[in-house]
């Protein structure tokens, strides 16, 4: 039996709901795509992969990490979008938006760098098909690392951590939302489960220090811990680039086997979900019911201050 030291409302079961989905079958689409320092061109080159992917079938597409500019603390103040001021402020989330209304699919939009007064955020939109914005999720966990002599970069140089978890009901599904650090921090990805999910989407750039050991093993581990489906995409890899991202873009289901997978280069990966997957994996091992609530807590401080 769960002990009361925490409010009822605060307490985090994994899987504790499983909300029906308007669509429980669908093709998502994963587009890892190369990236320039022409801004427009970006654009240009996003909009013809999502409608390559939607001609394939897909329902949902997901784009890689800053896929509107190059990865870097000198490039996104340059490079960054007002996106609270409007379409016309904001090219990129206007293309998105205009879309997933034309193409009538649901856009995870990768991320952008965000400007909003004197702060920058690594933020993320999404799109229903309707075209508006259904949420936005602005990067949680800062990426600041220092391997000496392989990979330096410090995120918190130019931009502000978010505050929010996002988690958001489209027509494909309940999906939390991460980027790239953010896969590390498992406590997320149980509390999106926890509120529900299907789908967690991961827009992520690791890099050749870190994405070989662990890119892969953190959405296997997210989709087992939490018996859902995680998607994740990267920008394709340039040698050339000041950071070279890893690549790998994947699919992986809530038994955490990898349906779907690539190598570096671009690649429009089209896949299947079936979220009847999610119910069989949860029936055949309730974790929900084997958890252990009056030996540990997670606390859903949202809830918990709501
Ligand atoms: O956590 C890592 O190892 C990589 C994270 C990353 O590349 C990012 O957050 O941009």
């Amino acid at each position: 039996m769960a002990s009361s030291f925490l409010p009822e409302q605060a307490r985090v079961p994994p899987s504790l709901q499983f909300p029906f989905p308007p669509v429980t079958k669908f093709k998502i689409g994963l587009c890892q795509l190369k990236v320039t320092a022409d801004k427009e061109n970006n654009i240009l080159h996003a909009r013809t992969a999502l409608e390559e992917a939607a001609q394939k079938g897909a329902k949902l597409v997901l784009l890689p990490e800053i896929w509107n500019s190059p990865y870097s603390n000198d490039s996104f103040p340059v490079y960054a979008e007002e996106i609270d001021a409007g379409f016309d402020a904001s090219p990129s989330t206007a293309m998105l938006s205009e879309v997933a209304r034309l193409l009538n699919i649901t856009i995870v939009g990768g991320s952008i760098p965000e400007r909003s007064g004197d702060k920058l955020y690594n933020t993320c939109c999404v799109f229903g098909t309707d075209g508006k914005l259904k949420a936005k999720h602005r990067k949680i966990h800062l990426f600041d690392i220092d391997v000496p002599g392989e990979i330096i970069f410090k995120e918190s140089k130019t931009l502000t951590a978010g505050e929010t978890p996002t988690i958001v009901d489209t027509e494909v599904g309940r999906i939390g939302i991460g980027i790239c650090h953010d896969i590390r921090f498992p406590e997320l990805a149980m509390l999106y489960a926890s509120r529900g999910a299907h789908l967690l989407c991961y827009p992520g750039a690791f890099n050749m220090t870190t994405g070989p050991f662990l890119w892969e093993v953190l959405q296997r581990a997210r989709a087992l811990d939490n018996q859902l489906y995680v998607a994740s995409c990267s920008p394709a890899r340039d040698v050339g680039a000041g950071y070279v991202a890893w690549g790998h873009s994947t699919l992986v289901g809530p038994f955490g086997e990898v349906l779907a997978t690539t190598e570096h280069g671009e690649a429009i990966i089209i896949s299947d979900i079936d979220y009847s997957q999610i119910e069989l994996m949860r029936k055949n091992l309730p974790l929900e019911k084997q958890w252990r609530g009056d030996v540990y807590q997670l606390v859903d401080v949202q809830r918990l201050n709501s």
